[in-house]
């Protein structure tokens, strides 16, 4: 029996998955799992007992990655599964910045009850008159899950979109439509684009990336979007850049007090993800990954731990081993089994930066004392058996 607990409310679409070994539990500290979203789990402490963290959505920042690897804790988050919610909630946000939706409908509501309203509209009319986005030029930071629906829908829109990503990966560029210019330095996009979205995670090298040097290098009277994290943009020069009019509008589904009220920044709660079926998606494809590494320990889509899949488990014992990722794991690992004469039937090593995954199918069940030698082996982090 596995116990569940959810730090935030999860589809429950996605909590069905969990079949009658599994129970939730209000209690943190007896979880092996925990389904979360944004809540913060930095100042959290993890008890022993805790196995997987369970990202239900895509920014990874609110969960202390290095921390959890450490306890042996496996974090997943869910890639591309609130992607298409976002998609068209960046639409809707270039949409709102060409023409004066909010103001002409404020303006509707302060005048609902004038029995004029019907002349009044056609002389009011142009004061909230926009553009179109067909033939402005869109510019793609971060071509992943979302950039890529971003830059592929803008095409179909009539838009010409420049796209920036250095590290962009095979599978996103196989999905990126021709019609997409490759911008080669982050400065081109700024320097060929009306309307800029950001669709990076908050990284180092990416936090505070949106700042007065950048805009600088923008057209007067750019609209930026940041769905994506507000640390990417820096509050204090955006807001002069909106006072100043070098940004005409900015986008951003992150309030802060900064920013909020300020003239010319559309402020969204936060809603990129918040869709039914981003929600759905999200909360089945966490719930899987999650059953999969308790019940079969393969990992999928992790952000601390490497991908491994051994497939279902087998009649044997399936001994796994979170470890850091150092020499002459393996071999130690192998002697100790082959010390108690027990038999390897499929094996499978793993590593991501400084930490790596062994998986080990033995026949028949795997002898505690074996269990004990190999978590007393100096940098194995976490040893279970799934029996
Ligand atoms: N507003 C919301 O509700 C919402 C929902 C989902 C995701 N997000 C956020 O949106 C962002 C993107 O999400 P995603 O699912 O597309 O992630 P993703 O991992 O699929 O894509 C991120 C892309 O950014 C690229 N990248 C990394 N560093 C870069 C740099 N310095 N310059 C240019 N590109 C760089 C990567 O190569 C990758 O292709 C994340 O920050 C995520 O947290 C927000
Ligand atoms: O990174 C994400 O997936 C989004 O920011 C969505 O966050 P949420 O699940 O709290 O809406």
């Amino acid at each position: 029996m596995y116990k569940y607990n959810c730090l935030n409310p999860i589809a429950q679409v996605g909590l069905d998955k969990f079949d009658e070994n599994y129970v939730k539990t209000d209690k943190v500290e007896e979880a092996d799992a925990v389904i979360v979203r944004s809540a913060a789990m930095h100042e959290m402490e993890f008890s022993e007992n805790l196995k997987v963290i369970a990202r239900a959505g895509a920014g990874v920042n609110n969960i202390p990655l290095d921390k959890c690897a450490e306890k042996g804790i496996v974090v997943f988050n869910t890639p591309g599964a609130n992607a298409n919610g976002v998609k068209e909630l960046v639409i809707a946000g270039m949409l709102l910045a060409a023409r004066d939706i909010i103001g002409g409908i404020n303006w509707v509501q302060e005048h609902e009850e004038d029995g004029d309203l019907v002349k009044m509209t056609e002389k009011k009319k142009k004061a909230f008159a926009g553009t179109e986005l067909e033939g402005k030029t869109l510019g793609v930071i971060g071509l992943g899950a979302i950039g890529v629906l971003v830059a592929n829908a803008a095409t179909h829109l009539g838009m010409e979109v420049y796209g920036y990503d250095p590290y962009v990966s095979v599978d996103a560029a196989w999905k990126l439509s021709r019609n997409i210019h490759h911008a080669k330095t982050v400065d081109e996009l700024y320097k060929e684009s009306d309307y800029i979205t950001i669709h990076v995670p908050a990284l180092e090298d990416t936090i505070g990336m949106i700042n007065k040097d950048a805009i600088s290098l923008m057209k007067k009277d750019v609209v930026i979007l940041n769905l994506a994290r507000d640390l990417l943009v820096n509050s204090e020069d955006m807001v002069d850049a909106l006072v100043s009019g070098a940004v005409k509008c900015y986008v951003t589904d992150f309030p802060t007090p900064e920013i909020a009220g300020v003239k010319g920044a559309i402020v969204i709660p936060h809603l990129g993800a918040s869709t039914e079926e981003s929600e759905d998606n999200c909360a089945k494809m966490a719930v899987k990954e999650t059953i999969d590494y308790l019940e079969n320990g393969n990992i999928t889509h992790s952000v601390n731990y490497p991908d491994c899949d051994m497939g279902v488990k087998g009649d044997g014992a399936r001994i796994t081993i979170l470890h850091h990722n150092i020499p002459n794991m393996l071999g130690q690992f192998t002697g100790l089994l082959a010390k108690a004469n027990m038999n390897i039937s499929l094996m499978a090593n793993k590593s991501k930066k400084g930490y790596a995954y062994t998986m080990i199918d033995v026949d028949g069940v795997a002898a505690a004392e074996v269990v004990d030698a190999l978590e007393k082996i100096e940098g194995v982090l976490k040893v279970r058996v799934i029996q």
